[in-house]
This record gives structure tokens, C-alpha cells and sequence, in this order.
């Protein structure tokens, strides 16, 4: 494609350099991504500048640069004012604005992003459709998975993900939206169809200066569902109203609000719930009709999850008896509420609850039906929110028997500092601390009694422990299950 035709997105733009006549084969971010006929387009980063590698890019044979401050470079050089809306704006028409062509729909929220999206996933596969997924676990198109660098990418991989997706004909794609990706700006350039909110408990404020500032961030999704009406393709809010959120939330767009929820009125609501340690029952009431499901998934949150995906379907245009059989053939999603089970007469779940309201919600499910004790195996994620660190721990001592606080992914502080974080204060005596993960797992496991459960939270589907800056193969599933079968021995 010319660089001229590309800059047309742009409206206001400075360069030194005639333009005219250069061909773009490709948009890259990464200067060591940059080959012959790249258009290389510098963002400011928290470690590094793309700036600084600007002339990197140039070396490998970017054919132009765009950039926030005139370079000293042979290369021709566009100035704008924001490289980042630039980036989405260059890359939404480069790849011909793939999500104007596939209905998308965006998850946002503290909790249960990835179990709605697994949940939407199905629902639509019921549906005959080839469905699209982006988000924590992998990214996802049919059958074939791909790894992702984040829970939501940069405007640039979505992008070019959406264009791939658009020339496999994909029908739906389905994305979780963190509030890192509204805050960055790497959702510019999507067309959303539809945006869910879950939920907004404490996280992040590492990140967010506050949970005002966060709630902001989640807010973004919805006000940019868009401001154009197209009353054959109208744009869906899907709104939990039980979150205290709810009003801010819906003056946040212009478009259509749709609520669920369990507790004040709701237009698609749930009755009759039974939670148990098999499964979830409960009676779906939506305005075109009511359906019983019988799901797999464990936990009142997990209703949450369901009335959310299911009014996403609803006003995609998913037939009630489509989405019963959607929600009923889903019997789990990885790390999330996952037995491992060895032959052992105690139970052990891996989760990845990694925050206080996460962790509670899966203890308070598990506390439903226990019979005995319940053990839980909890940390922290090092360089991220520490104000969660004592609530986390607080949390798993006001709902379990006995806590083993151990390491989460570390990351580049002392294990033994956010460990004192979170037990800071604490005079209960039913707990302990042990660094090491699979020494808290394997002495967790040898503790456990006939009819006991042993929770192991926070790391749920993850594969490695990031420890320094160095990740490590580390599944909390294998751990536990090499020590129920040792304990077994
Ligand atoms: C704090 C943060 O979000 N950082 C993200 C950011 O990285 P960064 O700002 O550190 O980038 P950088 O390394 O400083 O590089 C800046 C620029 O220089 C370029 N560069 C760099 C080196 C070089 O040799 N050449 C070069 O061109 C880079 O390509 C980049 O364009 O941009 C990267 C590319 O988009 C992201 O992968 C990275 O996410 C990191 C890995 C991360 O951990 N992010 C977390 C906090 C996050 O975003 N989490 C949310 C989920 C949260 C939740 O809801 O649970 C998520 O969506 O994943
Ligand atoms: N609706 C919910 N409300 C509260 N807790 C939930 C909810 N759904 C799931 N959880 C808990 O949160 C954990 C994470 O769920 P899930 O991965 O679906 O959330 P997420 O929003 O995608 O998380 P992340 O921000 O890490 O991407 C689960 O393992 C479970 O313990
Ligand atoms: N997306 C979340 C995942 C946290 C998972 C937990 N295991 C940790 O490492 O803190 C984050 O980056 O904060
Ligand atoms: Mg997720």
C-alpha cells in the first residue's frame, strides 16, 4: 500500500521528506521486527522509547517512520502528535478495518473476562458459527491456538489478528479488554458490536492511582462502542446491575443498555439457582423466554458468568435453545475451578483467583459444599498491586481452615518482602508461610484428609513461575498431582 493512501487516516501530520511514491509492505512497532519496506512507528514505552531505536529501524530498511519529534535519520520521517492513535489508525487501514467486517465482541471487567469469553466461544460454536478468541489463556481462531504477548495486545497485533481472522472467515470474534489496553489505547481501531461488564473489584492499582482511575479505564469500552447509529447494526452495553458501577457505567455510552444480574431488576435474570459441588442449575429469564441449564461450573460467580455471556448472545441474536446447549457443553475452562484428581479421597481445585473479590467468590463456593476442612495455597504476583496482598491473605483466613501463603510469580521483588505484605499484622495461627510454591503445595496436599479440599489459587492455567526475570516451568496441576501420588505411595 502507498504511505500517502495510509496517511489519509491521519489528518494532521508533519514531515521534511517528499513521501510521495513510497510502497508499505508492512507496519511494525519493534525495530528488530523492521525489514525492507517496513513502516516503523515509535511508541513510548515504560522500559524502553521506540524512539531510541528508530535509527535500528531505519538500518534494517524501514522505508518511513513515524514518530512524536523530528529524527536526525535519512529515513522519511512523519511527526504526529500521538504515535500510538496513530499506530491504530495506520494499522485498522492497512489490514482494510477487519472489525467493521466481523462482529465483535469486547469483555471487560475485574473477574471472569476469560470464563465469559470460553462461554461465548461455545455459545456461538452451537450456533454453527467459526468464532474468534482473544485473551488471557491464548488466542484462538476454529481450532488452532496461538500465543498471545497479552491478555489484550497492542492495536497492531489485533489488527493484524482480525485481518487473518476476516480471510479465514471467521463469523465472530470475542476478546477480553483489560483495563491496561483501554488505559494504552491498543483497543483503538476496534469496532465492538457488543461490550460486556463483569464486574470491578479491587486490582491493578499498581497501575490505576486509584479505583476511580480504573473504573474510568473499564468505562472506555463503552464509550467507545461508537457514537454512529445504524439502526439494522444497532451496538449493545451488556451491563451487570448488581455492580455498584452499574449508573456510571451506563451514562458512559450512547448505545443500547441491556442489563442481567441477580439481586435488582434485570432484563435477562436467573431463579431457582442451585449451586452444588457438581454443577449449577438454575432458570434463565429473558425478555423472549425462560430456559432451564444445567451447567458444569461451580459458584454463584459463575451464574454471573453465565447471565453475562448469555445476554451478549441474546442480543447477538443467539436463540435461547442455542445458548442453553452452548453454556451446558462447557465443562470447565483451564485453571479455572479445575479438579486434579489422582485416585485420592480429599479434593484439590486449581483457580486462578488473584484477587481478594476472586478468591473469596471461589472460597465462598467451596465453603457451600465442604464437608471437612479446606486448605488454601495462595501468594501474590510480585511487581503488581500491593495493597491487595493483605486482603488477599485476610481473605483466605476469614473463609478457609488453614492458609499456606507461598510465592505467585515473584517477578523482581524478594519473595520473602510481598510475603510479609500480606502477612503484616495478622494474629490468627492458622497459617503459615512457605516460600517455595511446590513445598506449600506438596505439604497443602500431605495435610489433606478424607472428604478435605485443598485450594490452589492465583496461578490457575499458567505454565511457568516468573521468578528475577527469569520464568521457569511451573503447573500448579502437575505439582499437585506428583504430590497426591507421593502421598499415595
Ligand atoms: C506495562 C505494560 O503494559 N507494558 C506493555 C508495553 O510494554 P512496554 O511499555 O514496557 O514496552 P517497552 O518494552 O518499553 O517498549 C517500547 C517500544 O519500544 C520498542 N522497542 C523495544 C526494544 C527494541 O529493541 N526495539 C524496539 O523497537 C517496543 O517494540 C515498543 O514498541 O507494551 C508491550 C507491547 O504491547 C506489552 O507486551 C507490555 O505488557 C507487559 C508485558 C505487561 O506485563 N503488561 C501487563 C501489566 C498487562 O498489560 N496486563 C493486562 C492484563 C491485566 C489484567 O486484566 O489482569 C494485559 O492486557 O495483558
Ligand atoms: N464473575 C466473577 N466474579 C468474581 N470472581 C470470579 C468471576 N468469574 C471468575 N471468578 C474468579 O476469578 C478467577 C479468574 O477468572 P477469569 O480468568 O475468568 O477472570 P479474568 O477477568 O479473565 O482475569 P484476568 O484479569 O486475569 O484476565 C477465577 O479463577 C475465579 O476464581
Ligand atoms: N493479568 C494479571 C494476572 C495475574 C496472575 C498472577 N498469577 C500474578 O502473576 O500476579 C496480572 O498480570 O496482574
Ligand atoms: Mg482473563
Amino acid at each position: 500500500m502507498k504511505l500517502t493512501e495510509l496517511l489519509l487516516g491521519i489528518p494532521f501530520y508533519e514531515t521534511a521528506s517528499s513521501i510521495e511514491n513510497i510502497a508499505v509492505h508492512s507496519i511494525e512497532v519493534d525495530s528488530r521486527n523492521v525489514k525492507p519496506g517496513s513502516l516503523f512507528v515509535c511508541i513510548e514505552g515504560t522500559k524502553a522509547d521506540g524512539h531510541e531505536y528508530a535509527g535500528e529501524a531505519s538500518h534494517n530498511g524501514a522505508t518511513a517512520i513515524i514518530s512524536e519529534r523530528p529524527l536526525n535519520l535519512a529515513t522519511p520521517t512523519i511527526v504526529v502528535p500521538d504515535t500510538i492513535r496513530a499506530l491504530a489508525m495506520l494499522a485498522v487501514r492497512f489490514y482494510d478495518h477487519p472489525t467493521g467486517n466481523i462482529p465483535l465482541i469486547g469483555v471487560t471487567g475485574t473477574n471472569g473476562k476469560t470464563t465469559v469469553t470460553y462461554l461465548l466461544e461455545s455459545i456461538f460454536g452451537q450456533w454453527q458459527k467459526k468464532t474468534a478468541l482473544v485473551g488471557t489463556i491464548q488466542m484462538k481462531v476454529g481450532d488452532s491456538t496461538f500465543p498471545v504477548p497479552n491478555t489484550t495486545p497492542d492495536a497492531l497485533f489485533l489488527q493484524r489478528a482480525f485481518h487473518q481472522m476476516a480471510s479465514d472467515g471467521v463469523d465472530q470474534a470475542i476478546m477480553e479488554v483489560s483495563s491496561h489496553a483501554l488505559d494504552m489505547g491498543r483497543i483503538y481501531g476496534c469496532d465492538y458490536d457488543v461490550a460486556v461488564f463483569t464486574n470491578l473489584t479491587q486490582d491493578h492499582l499498581d497501575y490505576h492511582q486509584n479505583v476511580e482511575d480504573y473504573l474510568w479505564a473499564k468505562s472506555l469500552l463503552f464509550s467507545q462502542l461508537g457514537n454512529t447509529y445504524d439502526l439494522k447494526k444497532p451496538k449493545f452495553a451488556v451491563l451487570n446491575v448488581d455492580d455498584d458501577n452499574f449508573k456510571k457505567l451506563s451514562k458512559s455510552t450512547a448505545h443500547h443498555v441491556v442489563t442481567y444480574g441477580l439481586h435488582k431488576e434485570a432484563q435477562v435474570t436467573a431463579k431457582n439457582v442451585k449451586v452444588t459441588a457438581e454443577g449449577t442449575y438454575f432458570q434463565l429469564s429473558a425478555p423472549s423466554g425462560t430456559i432451564s441449564i444445567n451447567s458444569r461450573l461451580i459458584g454463584m460467580f459463575n451464574v454471573y458468568n453465565m447471565l453475562a455471556a448469555s445476554t451478549a448472545a441474546i442480543v447477538s441474536g443467539v436463540p435461547l435453545t442455542v445458548i442453553k446447549e452452548g453454556l451446558e457443553k462447557i465443562t470447565g475452562v483451564s485453571g479455572r475451578f479445575e479438579p486434579v484428581y489422582a485416585g485420592q479421597n480429599y479434593s484439590v481445585i486449581v483457580d486462578y483467583a488473584h484477587t481478594p473479590d476472586s478468591l473469596e467468590n471461589v472460597l465462598q463456593a467451596i465453603s457451600g459444599f465442604a464437608r471437612r476442612k479446606v486448605f488454601v495455597v495462595v501468594g501474590c504476583g510480585g511487581d503488581r498491586d500491593r495493597t491487595k496482598r493483605p486482603l488477599m491473605a485476610r481473605t483466605a483466613l476469614n473463609f478457609a481452615d488453614y492458609a499456606i501463603f507461598t510465592s505467585d510469580n515473584p517477578r523482581t521483588e524478594r519473595p520473602s518482602s510481598i510475603l510479609a505484605d500480606m502477612t503484616e499484622g495478622l494474629t490468627e495461627t492458622n497459617f503459615e508461610v512457605v516460600e517455595d510454591r511446590r513445598a506449600a503445595i506438596e505439604k497443602a496436599v500431605s495435610f489433606a484428609d478424607e472428604d478435605d479440599i485443598v485450594l490452589i489459587a492465583g496461578k490457575g492455567h499458567e505454565t511457568y513461575q516468573q521468578v528475577g526475570y527469569e520464568t521457569f516451568n511451573f503447573d500448579d496441576r502437575k505439582v499437585a498431582r506428583d504430590a497426591i501420588l507421593a502421598k499415595e505411595k
